[in-house]
């Protein structure tokens, strides 16, 4: 019997551990999910969009406009720099993040700082935004590449069923 040919790619799996990871997320508008590969494939953080430790996912607002005390945005810790933040305890120089958004300015600084040396996006939908001109322009200045994730599929389907394993 020959080999399965089906199978997901590298770029596939990372994406969708960052996709699943975003599953997490209590964001009732935008999930993000992302995931940190170091150079011999393996995951070394992952995390997802969510509240610091300690703030109640029920008594902060999660509404995008308002007062701005009264919005989710000073209290949302992104899930690129909760992957940094969550990595197994390694240095992450010459990793990869994987992320379902691109990364604004301030988790861009994290990731450059952190030693990250690949982006691999799989939307970009906020780049004519200035956060994300500015990215941008400092992953370019860093020499941290930047590509869109190569997929070779539009989904991976998983279920929980027992029967289905
Ligand atoms: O890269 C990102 N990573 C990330 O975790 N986020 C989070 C912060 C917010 O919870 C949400 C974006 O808010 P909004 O629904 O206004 O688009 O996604 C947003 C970005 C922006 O690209
Ligand atoms: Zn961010």
């Amino acid at each position: 019997m020959s080999k399965r040919e089906d199978y997901i790619t590298w770029d596939e799996y990372f994406i969708g551990v960052a996709l699943l990871s975003g599953k997490r997320s209590k964001d009732p508008a935008t999930q993000v999910g992302a995931c940190i590969v170091n150079p011999l494939n393996k995951i070394v953080g992952t995390g997802y969009n969510g509240l610091p430790i300690g703030c109640n996912d029920d008594e902060f607002p999660w509404q995008k406009k308002g007062d701005f005390l009264d919005t989710k945005y000073p209290y949302v810790c992104h899930a690129e720099l909760n992957a940094i933040l969550n990595n197994i305890g390694i240095g992450l120089q010459g990793c990869k993040i994987y992320t379902a958004l691109f990364p604004c300015n301030e988790c861009t600084k994290a990731i450059i700082q952190a030693g990250i040396t690949e982006v691999i996006y799989l939307s970009d939908k906020h780049a004519a935004k200035d956060s994300f001109i500015a990215s941008r322009k400092m992953l370019e200045k860093a020499g941290v590449s930047i590509r869109k994730v190569k997929v070779q599929r539009e989904q991976v389907i998983l279920s929980f069923n027992e029967k289905d394993v």
